[in-house]
């Protein structure tokens, strides 16, 4: 693992907030909106470029992997990593290829900030993971909502087709979601209608504001 240290940042108390929800719920959206507006005084890390590179199955295979469960992920490394940006150091973060259902083969340097934000839709599942967050979000939408701005999203920009999106969503998305996205809602300290909810936003923009200010949480 590549760990760089940053002086004087380890002595900032790390504020990490976590965005949970469905796939196509809304959590890039929303977290997104975040970022957009405290732009390099918040980091982003996405659960998703976490999912295992799987370069020794061919593609074609690759593409009948279940990605909606828990192991699919390699969840250690971002805890790992979550616990070093505490400490102020900085982290090399993989970059993972929806196109090719593996990791690139860049990955991107993380510096340490006073306020991560963690999105994914199964972050709350893990005990270690969930037990980092100061914050616990949900963001919350239908099912047919979501499973209808997925076909979109992968159509337009994870290179999918039709066929394919609904079938991994029969075999394994759906179900996957019932036993482990859904559950964890309870677990949430907040729970968001939709990723474009303006009072959400408003409410988050300004404790984050008041952390960066005043450095707690
Ligand atoms: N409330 C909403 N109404 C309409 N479209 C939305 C809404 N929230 C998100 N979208 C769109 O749906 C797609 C998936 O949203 P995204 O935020 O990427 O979901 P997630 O990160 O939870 O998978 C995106 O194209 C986004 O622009
Ligand atoms: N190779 C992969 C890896 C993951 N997925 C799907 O991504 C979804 C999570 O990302 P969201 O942005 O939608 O929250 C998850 O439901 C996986 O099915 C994939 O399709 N291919």
């Amino acid at each position: 693992m590549f760990i760089r240290y940053r002086k004087g940042l380890s002595e900032l108390k790390t504020t990490i907030i976590g965005i949970a929800g469905g796939t196509g719920s809304g959590k890039s959206t929303f977290t997104n909106r975040l970022k957009a507006h405290f732009g390099d005084r918040v980091t982003v890390i996405y659960h998703d470029d976490y999912y295992r590179a799987h370069d020794e199955i061919p593609f074609e295979q690759r593409q009948y992997i279940n990605y909606d469960h828990p192991d699919s992920l390699e969840t250690d490394l971002l805890v790992a990593h979550l616990k070093a940006l505490r400490e102020g150091k900085s982290i090399e973060c993989p970059v993972y290829d929806f196109t090719r259902h593996t990791r690139s083969k860049e990955t991107k340097v993380i510096e340490p900030s006073q306020v991560i934000i963690v999105e994914g839709i199964l972050i709350f599942q893990d005990e270690r993971l969930r037990n980092l967050f100061d914050i616990k979000i949900f963001v919350e939408a239908d099912a047919d909502e979501r499973i209808l701005r997925r076909v979109l999203r992968d159509m337009n920009e994870r290179g999918r087709d039709l066929e394919n999106i609904i079938s991994q969503y029969l075999t394994t998305v759906k179900p996957m979601h019932y036993l482990y996205v859904e559950p964890t809602k309870n677990l949430a300290d907040i729970v968001i209608n939709s990723g474009l909810n303006d009072v959400a936003f408003d409410i988050m923009k300004t404790k984050i504001q008041d952390i960066l200010e005043n450095g707690e949480s």
